[in-house]
């Protein structure tokens, strides 16, 4: 039976740890840091996950403010919002939540963000700088399973990483840091032919997909370090549900560790976004 990487534990430490670098924060500036969190329309998943963002943020001292749009905002409107929200120099980190409705181009929208102020690590600077090596805002899920990686495995030189998914968001940034962890990095997506297969050479598989239960056991080699990002919700006999991208039951028989979901990547990714915030906060002040 595979070790089970807490992510709630995990999370709790890396929020207490913001907590008492925003004390001394404030102590510094004599300021707040500030989160501006945009949603558009009222998808109820959407809705959860800024509901925790927005609580996470009051428990480690940092202010919140949540704007909802109507679906229908028009893209000069949302512009508007985020000119705003950049020029306003009590808000130092800003989230526009993904994905946007249909007539949105999402692409404009991000890097319409201040790259200062770009918490999600989104905007084509942050991902160009990424790319490169250079210091920026790191995209939180992938940061998130890096830093539970790193504790379950210690140093990953050499480890051969499966990374299932290539989205801006979480596939291509995960790789991004794997590669500079010193693995060996394979991306794997809809078009890989016999994915099985190359999974099963994995050390680390990371699973960022959107399938429900999609990695099976026998795409796991034994022992192997398992991290699943997705998170799938299905409503069974009235109740919500969420399930991974990894059929976690078999394949806990089979990996060394493995993230659960929920209480694994997604507590993660809402400590590191809060911990981004402060990152920007900081390299907003006058040295
Ligand atoms: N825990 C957290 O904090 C977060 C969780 N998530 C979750 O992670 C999952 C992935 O999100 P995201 O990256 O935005 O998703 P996207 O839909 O943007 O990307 C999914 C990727 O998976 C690939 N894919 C789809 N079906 C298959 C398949 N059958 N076999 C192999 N590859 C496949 C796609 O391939 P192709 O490119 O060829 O189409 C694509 O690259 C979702 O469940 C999402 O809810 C996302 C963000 C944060
Ligand atoms: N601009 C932007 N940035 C994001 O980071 C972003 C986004 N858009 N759009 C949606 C995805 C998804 N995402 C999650 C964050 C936390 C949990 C999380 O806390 N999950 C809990 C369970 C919460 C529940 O009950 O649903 C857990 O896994 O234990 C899940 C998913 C961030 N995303
Ligand atoms: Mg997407």
């Amino acid at each position: 039976m595979a070790q089970i990487i807490d992510g709630k534990k995990a999370s709790a430490k890396l929020l207490s740890q913001v907590a008492g670098d925003v004390i001394e924060f404030k102590a510094k500036h004599g300021i707040t840091p500030g989160l501006a969190v945009v949603l558009v329309g009222d998808d109820p998943a959407s809705q959860v996950y800024v509901r925790n963002k927005v609580q996470r943020a009051e428990q480690v001292g940092i202010r919140s403010i949540e704007h909802r749009l109507d679906a229908n905002v028009s893209q000069a409107e949302l512009n508007a919002l985020v000119d705003e929200l950049n020029a306003n120099p009590d808000v130092h980190g800003i989230l526009v939540q993904l994905p946007l409705p249909g007539h949105l181009d999402e692409d404009r929208i991000v890097d319409a963000i201040a790259p200062s102020k770009d918490v999600d690590g989104f905007h084509s600077l942050n991902v160009a700088a990424l790319a490169t090596g250079k210091p920026g805002l790191v995209p939180c899920t992938p940061q998130g399973s890096m830093t539970m990686l790193s504790e379950t495995l210690g140093d990953l030189t050499g480890l051969h990483a499966v990374v299932i998914g290539r989205s801006n968001i979480v596939g291509k940034p995960m790789a991004a840091l794997l590669l500079q962890a010193n693995c060996t990095v394979t991306m794997v997506h809809s078009r890989t032919r016999d994915i099985a297969s190359v999974c099963r050479q994995a050390d680390i598989l990371v699973a960022a997909v959107g399938v429900p239960k999609l990695v099976k056991a026998d795409w796991v080699k034994p022992g192997a370090t398992v991290i699943d990002v997705g998170i799938n919700v299905e409503i069974i006999d009235g109740a919500r549900k969420l399930f991974g991208d990894v059929d976690f039951a078999s394949v806990s028989e089979v990996a060394g560790a493995i993230t659960p979901v929920p209480g694994g990547v997604g507590p993660m990714t809402i400590a590191n976004l809060l911990a981004n915030t402060l990152q920007a906060a900081e390299s907003q002040m006058p040295v």
